[in-house]
C-alpha cells in the first residue's frame, strides 16, 4: 500500500464497527434510513481536508486522528448563505445526463446556482442512490470522487466530500483526475487503492467558461443516466431542505471516513500496459516517435509523462499540461477552432510525428498527423473505425447523427463494415451500442463527431485516452513490423474517405418567451417546425428526405445533405449542412430558410447571413 494510499483518514473505524445496529439497519433500509438521519449535524459531520495541503500539516491532521480513534470530523459545514431553493431549481441543473451550474461569481449576468449545500445535497441524494441500488452489499459503500483543473474544484471536492459523509458514506479522494478514470475506478480490483469504488463522482463542466462547474456519476453499469439524474436531484432538493434547517442540524449521524488515493497511476499504468502489449510487449515501443500533448491546461497533462514518456515517445514542445481553471490559452475542447489550430502549431513547429489534444476532463481527443492534418470529427471516426473494422471485420460503427455521407461510404464501401448513424449525444451512442449487442448486432465502437469515443474492449468506458492509445498501437505495430515511421501509417488507414467541401454548423435559437410559443414548451416549438419542413419539402422534387434517421430530418439535395434537429439541451435548433461548393451549401439553406419563415420565434439571422452571403 505504500506509495498508494497518499493518507488515510480512516478515523472512525472504531465508531462505527460499534455501531453495527445502525449498519445493518441502514444496509436494508437506506432510504427509510436517510430520512431520519438526515438532516444531519454539519458541525459534526466534515473534514476540512485540502488535496493542495503542505506535507507538515497534513501530518499533523494525521497525528490527531490517530490518537483519537472515535474522533468525530472536524466542523466545517459551508459558511455560504443558504438560499431558499425548490425541485425546479434543482431540476435546472441536469444537462442530460449531467449536472452542470455556475459555481463562482465572475460573469455578469450569471448568478451562482451551484454553491457548496446544493453540491454537498446532489453528493448526499447520489450517496442515497447508490444506497438503495445497491441494497444487497453487506459492507459499507464508498465513492471515490476526482476534479479538473477547474478553479471551483476544491471546494466542490471539499462539499461533494460532506454530502456523501451525510449519507453515511467512505469518500476516496482522487485529486486531479479524468473522467474515464473516475469510471474505471468502479471496475479497478485492487483493495489497496480502495477499488472497486462503489460510485464514481467526477466534479467537472468539460470545456465549458471557467465560472461553471458540475458532475458525472457512475457505477460499474457505466454513466447515470437522464433519469437517474433526475431522480438524484429529486432527492437532493428534499436533503437540501433538511439541511438548512438548522433546529434539526443536532440530530444523530453517522461518520465517514475520507482516504486520498493516487488512483491516476493505476489507471495511467493500464493505459501503458494496453499499448505494450498490442506491441507484442516491448518495453519502449514508441521509442524514437515525437509526440507532442495540448491537454488545454485541463486534467489531462498526464498523457504526456505517465503515458508517453514510458513508453518511449519524446513529449517536447508539449503545451499546456499544467492545469489552470482560468483556460488562459485556449479553450480544452477539440471541436473549439482555436485549440485545433493550437495543437497543428505546435505539431509542425516542433516536427512532430503526432499531435494529441485533449478536452478539459479528458473524455474527448483528437490528433493531428505530421503534415498538420486534423483528425478530428468525421476524419477521427473513419481512423478509429479503420482501426476496429481491421480487428473486428464487418463490425457496426455507431455514431452520433451529424456525421457526414462521405463516412457512411468509407465505412460500408472501403472498410466493409455497417455505419448505425444514431443520434446526437455519447451516452446515447454508447447505450445504442450496447443495446444493438444485446439484440445480436455485433458492435465495436461508439463514437461522436464531438471526440467522444468508446470501445466494446473498453467496457464501453467514453475515454478520451484510451482513443489515442488505439492510435498509439497503430503506430508502434507499425514500427515493430518495419513499417516505415512518423504517422504515414494513419494517414494512409483515412485514404479514400470523401470529404465535403463546406461543412456548417449553424445554431438557431428559439426565443422561449415568444408569444407564439403560446406557453407551451420550446421543444414542443420546436417540433412543429421539423414538422413542418418535413411537410414542406416531401413533394420537393430535387430534395429528398433521409428514410432512416434517428433524430431531426436529414434531406439530401445539391450534391450535398442537411440535418435540422433540436438540440440536446437549449432551445436550439442546430442545422448541419455539408456540401460541394459554398453554392450548394446557400441552395440548401435557403431550402430551409424559406421553409422556416412563418416561425416567428425562432432567431434565422445566422441562416440569412448565409444565404445573404451569397
Ligand atoms: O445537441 P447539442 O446542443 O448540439 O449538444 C450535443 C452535445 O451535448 C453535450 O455536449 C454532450 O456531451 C455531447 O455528447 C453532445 O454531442
Amino acid at each position: 500500500m505504500e506509495g498508494k494510499v497518499f493518507q488515510n483518514f480512516n478515523v472512525v473505524q472504531s465508531c462505527y464497527r460499534q455501531n453495527k445496529q445502525f449498519k445493518t439497519r441502514y444496509q436494508r433500509e437506506p432510504d427509510l434510513f436517510m430520512s431520519t438521519l438526515l438532516p444531519c449535524p454539519r458541525e459534526k459531520m466534515a473534514f476540512n481536508l485540502n488535496s493542495s495541503m503542505r506535507a507538515h500539516t497534513l501530518s499533523k491532521y494525521q497525528f490527531v486522528l490517530s490518537k483519537q480513534r472515535t474522533f468525530y470530523c472536524n466542523a466545517t459545514s459551508s459558511s455560504a448563505t443558504v438560499p431558499s431553493l425548490d425541485k425546479n431549481d434543482f431540476l435546472k441543473l441536469q444537462n442530460g445526463s449531467d449536472i452542470r451550474g455556475v459555481a463562482v461569481t465572475g460573469v455578469e449576468g450569471e448568478p451562482v446556482s451551484l454553491p457548496e449545500p446544493v453540491t454537498e445535497a446532489i453528493a448526499a441524494a447520489f450517496g442515497q442512490w447508490l444506497l438503495h441500488k445497491k441494497k444487497a452489499e453487506s459492507r459499507r459503500l464508498r465513492v471515490s470522487v476526482g476534479h479538473d483543473s477547474r478553479i471551483s474544484a476544491q471546494t466542490l471536492l471539499e462539499a461533494v466530500s460532506r454530502g456523501l459523509g451525510v449519507s453515511g458514506l467512505d469518500v476516496v479522494q482522487f485529486g486531479l483526475a479524468s473522467t474515464p478514470a473516475m469510471f474505471n475506478s468502479t471496475l479497478t480490483e485492487d483493495e489497496s487503492f480502495l477499488c472497486p469504488a462503489d460510485g464514481a463522482i467526477m466534479i467537472t463542466a468539460s470545456h465549458l467558461p471557467y465560472n461553471r462547474n458540475g458532475f458525472k456519476f457512475f457505477t460499474s453499469d457505466g454513466g447515470l443516466g437522464k433519469v437517474d439524474i433526475k431522480n438524484i436531484l429529486e432527492r437532493a432538493a428534499d436533503i437540501y431542505k433538511k439541511l438548512s434547517d438548522e433546529n434539526l442540524r443536532k440530530s444523530q449521524r453517522e461518520s465517514s471516513s475520507i482516504t486520498k488515493v493516487d488512483y491516476m497511476s493505476v489507471y495511467t499504468s493500464g493505459l501503458v500496459k494496453a499499448v505494450r502489449k498490442a506491441a507484442g510487449d516491448l518495453e519502449k515501443p514508441l521509442e524514437g516517435f515525437h509526440i507532442v500533448v495540448d491537454a488545454g491546461n485541463g486534467a489531462g497533462g498526464f498523457f504526456a509523462a505517465k503515458v508517453l514518456e514510458p513508453l518511449g515517445a519524446i513529449t517536447s514542445g508539449s503545451q499546456f499540461l499544467e492545469p489552470d481553471g482560468m483556460f488562459p490559452n485556449h479553450i480544452p475542447n477539440p471541436e473549439d477552432k482555436a485549440a485545433m489550430e493550437a495543437i497543428t502549431k505546435a505539431v509542425l513547429d516542433n516536427k512532430a510525428d503526432l499531435g494529441i489534444i485533449f478536452d478539459t476532463d479528458v473524455d474527448r481527443s483528437a490528433a493531428v498527423d505530421s503534415s498538420g492534418r486534423e483528425f478530428n470529427r468525421n476524419r477521427l471516426i473513419a481512423l478509429l473505425s479503420a482501426i476496429v473494422l481491421e480487428e473486428h471485420p464487418g463490425t457496426t460503427i455507431v455514431t452520433d447523427s451529424v456525421t457526414s455521407d462521405g463516412l457512411t461510404s468509407f465505412i460500408e464501401k472501403k472498410l466493409g463494415g455497417k455505419h448505425h448513424r444514431f443520434k446526437r449525444g455519447y451516452k446515447n451512442v454508447i447505450d445504442e451500442a450496447i443495446r444493438l449487442n444485446s439484440v445480436g448486432e455485433e458492435s465495436h465502437l461508439a463514437i461522436e463527431t464531438s471526440g467522444h469515443g468508446a470501445l466494446k474492449e473498453n467496457h464501453w468506458l467514453d475515454d478520451g485516452a484510451y482513443l489515442m492509445v488505439k492510435i498509439l498501437n497503430k503506430l508502434a505495430a507499425a514500427r515493430a513490423a518495419g513499417q516505415g515511421s512518423g504517422s504515414k501509417v494513419l494517414t494512409d488507414l483515412v485514404e479514400g474517405l470523401e470529404e465535403p467541401k463546406v461543412a456548417l454548423e449553424l445554431r438557431l435559437k428559439i426565443d422561449k418567451n415568444h408569444p407564439d410559443l403560446e406557453g407551451s414548451d420550446f421543444r414542443e416549438y420546436g417540433e412543429k417546425v421539423l414538422q413542418h419542413v418535413s411537410n414542406s419539402i416531401e413533394t420537393n422534387p430535387n430534395l429528398i428526405i433521409a428514410p432512416v434517421n434517428y433524430e431531426g430530418i436529414r434531406v439530401s439535395g445539391f450534391g450535398g445533405w442537411f440535418l435540422l434537429r433540436l438540440s440536446l439541451h437549449d432551445p436550439v435548433l442546430p442545422l448541419n449542412i455539408e456540401a460541394q461548393s459554398e453554392d450548394d451549401a446557400v441552395k440548401l439553406g435557403l431550402v430551409v430558410a424559406t421553409t422556416v419563415k412563418e416561425f416567428n420565434a425562432l432567431d434565422t439571422c445566422a441562416l440569412s447571413n448565409l444565404t445573404h452571403s451569397s
